[in-house]
């Protein structure tokens, strides 16, 4: 008997970078484009590349990699959901002993931008850090109607300057902090929607391209509810946003099982000024605290009586 054994294994190629630019049939001058990074891990009957140093079941990564890029040629990208779908169902149909796999893929984001007041045929505005992410893991033994499916949206930084407080909350011999009904309310969003894939559809559907708009839609209302609600509420806590941005995602979208926050909550301390001639600080001069910061998360799902 052997002294060790293989518990689990997954390869495959990781950043695999491109840039999509899907031609407008009327005009060719007119584009949209997606910057996407694309990983892909594949799971299966690859024990012995492990174990006895037969590569023979290898798929080379270099292979993977090419494939990626040759569906990404082939298809369409636009949503990423559809693309991932797709790359699920080709890798573990062309290669039986490939038992499943996960695929997610990060998508920068670019805007046109108005010239002339319109917005421009095919020049475009980077915006930042905000990335969207979605995550794919499929097990064929399952069948394309089982997998799990996730879309988030990442390092969307957003600032309040009032309309956010904090107080009763546990007081004890190791608390220093003051309660306030004024403070800056500042995170990067981290919101991830997790699919209910008996409500969506099975992974053909998803690739057929039946399910875009709900994707498109739902992403977008998922990022202004994010955004309305952090505007509109007077938050008592990251907490209590947290949440009820959650539940208006769910009432919003019957195809999304669960919603996730992560929050950061990122500091900004009042100075304290007064030992210059008492100059009064009324909210208005803050330091912006590197570290470390308060870091918040929560799962939501839906009562099952409430669709
Ligand atoms: O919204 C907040 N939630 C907390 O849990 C917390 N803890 C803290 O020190 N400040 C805050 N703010």
């Amino acid at each position: 008997m052997s002294y060790s054994y293989l518990a689990d294994s997954t390869y495959g190629k990781d950043n695999v970078k491109f840039l999509k630019v899907k031609k407008d049939k009327q005009n060719q001058k007119v584009h949209e484009i997606m910057e996407a990074t694309v990983c892909v891990l594949l799971k299966g009957d690859f024990d012995v590349s492990y174990t006895e140093a037969n590569n023979a079941p290898i798929v080379p990564t270099d292979t993977v990699k090419n494939t990626i890029l040759i569906l990404a040629k082939k298809y369409d990208t636009f949503p990423l959901e559809k693309f991932a779908a797709r790359l699920a169902l080709h890798f573990t149909s062309k290669y039986a002993h490939v038992s499943g796999l996960t695929v997610k893929i990060t998508q920068d984001r670019w805007a046109k931008y108005n010239v002339d007041g319109k917005p421009a045929h095919h020049s475009f505005v980077h915006q930042g850090p905000e990335k969207k992410i979605i995550c794919l893991d499929y097990d064929k033994k399952n069948g394309p109607s089982k997998y799990s499916l996730s879309t988030s949206i990442k390092d969307l930084t957003v600032l309040k300057s009032t309309n956010s407080m904090f107080y009763g909350y546990n007081v004890c011999d190791y608390t220093t902090l003051k309660p306030t009904n004024d403070r800056v309310l500042s995170t990067d969003v981290f919101a991830t929607v997790d699919w209910c894939p008996k409500r969506l559809g099975c992974l053909n559907s998803i690739s057929s391209g039946s399910k875009d708009e709900i994707f498109n839609h739902t992403y977008l209302t998922a990022r202004d509810i994010t955004l309305d609600t952090f505007a509109k509420e007077n938050s008592p806590s990251v907490q209590a946003t947290m949440y009820n941005m959650a539940t208006a995602i769910l009432k919003a979208a019957p195809q999304v099982a669960f919603v996730n926050y992560e929050l950061p909550n990122k500091h900004y301390f009042l100075f304290d000024l007064k030992w210059f001639e008492g100059l009064e600080n009324d909210n208005e001069l803050f330091y912006p605290s590197p570290h470390p910061n308060g870091l918040i998360r929560c799962k939501v799902g839906r009562n099952q009586a409430k669709l």
